[in-house]
């Protein structure tokens, strides 16, 4: 028995661009692939690549006669006129339907109106988010995600084979119905990413307004040249910050609202399951704007755009004649700027660690405790070395204007990361952690007394007396005059 005759049969109808590539990629996954076409003679399936030289195309009957696995590599308005006169053949197939559609459809899916085409056959949607290229030429792709639903379970595990022996990652979706999530999944245009742009974006108009009021109207602060990179950069700065505090307040709000319904069953609001579910690009774009800022106050790191973080001494030149001339030298940078700087530096390389542990092939390696630290800790200590560098530049204006400290730019960007952190501070409380533990391990709230009530495991007792009582329906019994114990 030749290599050939040991593989796995499967296959594909229709030899245009992704059935070709469906071919290379089956083929050196080690499957027997066979391709069917409405004109077999006049096809060749990549003349130029011997390997593919067994590789043979066939006419659709005889594809779909002789694979038990067949793929639906035919744009969908040509599936019904291609394989009407094969319904009888196609029974008890597997029909993998990699369609993609133009518009999307909340009504019904390609998939679905297959299986509506050939109710016998066991259709089951993948392969549809995978690009030809990405099949025919990128072979790296384990943590590539494939989609895949079906009505038929033994169909899907089939299909979630064969995706792995292709070197992808198979996502299973469940029943057919699914597929219309999955159709939609190509057309989207970064959904996740839109909530934290607008955020961002909102936030630095924000920010880059309070800031030429405070610099060029209420005062004459800086000269309007400046607005490019002196003052553009502390809006970036104080977004990234603002930014980073909105990713991990959106878990103190979910802890507080898990706190109030004391379970964790209840559904979020939309615009908090918003929120938490795009708190990691919320995360990069503060990673983003973090950098511009680094960059920027690298352009400007002079004496003359931080003249508080040098060091200035007088030199005195003797005049030859009646008088002295005299000019300040602004040398080494101060404790203040030194320290700013390092405190910054250090935010930055956390953020940076927290950042590289969102990468799909760094977290596939992480525990989840890793993770979370990774996340969680990590995140948080990033966001209190952010705040520490805005207030080691803050502290010593402060102290010498104590009156300003509510009007400074410092304090009001210092605001919600603090209302951040200490919130994160009162939720690690153990007293607090404890009962947020609780609920998170599914402990509802009210639930004992339910339970109570329905007898299990518990017996009531007279308050009076401590007797248990005679009735057996406990919740007949008022509450004031019973208590529950265990039995
Ligand atoms: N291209 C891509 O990157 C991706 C494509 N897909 C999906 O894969 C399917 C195929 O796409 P693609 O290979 O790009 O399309 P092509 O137009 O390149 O190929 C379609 C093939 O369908 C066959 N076919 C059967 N009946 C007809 C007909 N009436 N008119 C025209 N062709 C017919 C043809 O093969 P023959 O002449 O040999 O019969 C043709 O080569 C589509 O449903 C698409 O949505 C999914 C993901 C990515
Ligand atoms: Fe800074």
């Amino acid at each position: 028995m030749s290599e050939i005759e040991h593989r796995q049969r499967v296959g594909i109808l229709g030899t245009g661009y992704f059935g070709r590539a469906l071919a290379k990629r089956l083929f050196f996954s080690g499957y027997d692939v066979i391709l069917g076409s409405r004109e077999p003679d006049r096809r060749e399936i990549s003349p130029n690549q011997d390997v593919l030289y067994d590789i043979k195309i066939v006419s659709v009957q005889e594809c779909i006669k002789s694979a038990p696995i067949l793929f639906l590599a035919v744009h969908f308005e040509h599936v019904e006129k291609l394989l009407k006169e094969h319904v009888q053949l196609l029974s008890e197939k597997i029909l993998i339907d990699v369609s993609n559609r133009k518009i999307p459809s909340k009504l019904t899916s390609h998939a679905e109106e297959i299986e509506k085409l050939f109710p016998k056959s066991r259709v089951v949607k993948a392969f549809n988010v995978i690009s030809a290229y990405a099949m025919e030429n990128d072979y790296d792709t384990s943590s590539k995600q494939v989609f895949i639903a079906g009505n038929n379970r033994e169909a899907r595990e089939i299909v979630v084979d064969i995706t792995k022996n292709m070197n992808f990652r198979p996502v299973d979706f469940g029943v057919l119905i699914s597929s219309r999530r999955i159709e939609k999944h190509p057309l989207r245009l970064f959904p996740e990413w839109r909530f934290p742009i607008i955020f961002a974006v909102g936030v630095f108009n924000g920010w880059l307004l309070f800031l030429i009021y405070i610099y060029y109207m209420f005062e004459s602060f800086y000269n309007w040249e400046q607005l490019s990179i002196k003052v553009m950069n502390k809006a970036v700065c104080m977004t990234s910050i603002t930014t980073l505090s909105a990713t991990y307040l959106a878990s103190s709000f979910a802890t507080i609202f898990q706190l109030y319904f004391g379970t964790k069953h209840q559904r979020f609001p939309r615009w908090l399951d918003t929120w938490l579910k795009t708190r990691k690009q919320l995360g990069l774009v503060s990673y983003l704007l973090v950098t511009v800022h680094v960059i920027m106050s690298l352009l400007t790191m002079s004496p003359t755009y931080y003249p508080p973080w040098y060091h200035s001494t007088r030199v005195r030149i003797p005049a030859n004649l009646n008088s002295t001339f005299e000019f300040q030298r602004i040398t080494w940078m101060n404790w203040k700027g030194e320290a700013t700087s390092l405190v910054g530096i250090c935010a930055y390389v956390v953020l940076s660690l927290v950042c590289v542990t969102t990468f799909p092939s760094v977290t596939d390696k992480l525990n989840w405790r890793e993770w979370r630290f990774a996340q969680s800790k990590m995140g948080h200590a990033a966001l209190f070395l952010s705040v520490a560098h805005v207030l080691v530049m803050a502290i010593p204006v402060w102290m010498k204007h104590p009156d300003v400290v509510y009007k400074s730019i410092f304090f009001v960007c210092s605001l919600l990361p603090w209302a951040t952190l200490v919130l994160k501070f009162v939720f690690m409380l153990p007293c607090i952690n404890r009962y947020v533990m609780k609920i998170r391990k599914g402990w509802i709230k009210g639930e004992e007394c339910e339970r109570h009530k329905m007898n299990r495991g518990y017996t009531a007792v007279d308050i009076n007396n401590g007797t248990p009582t005679q009735s057996q329906d406990v919740s007949s019994i008022p509450e004031n005059v019973m208590m529950l114990r265990k039995i």
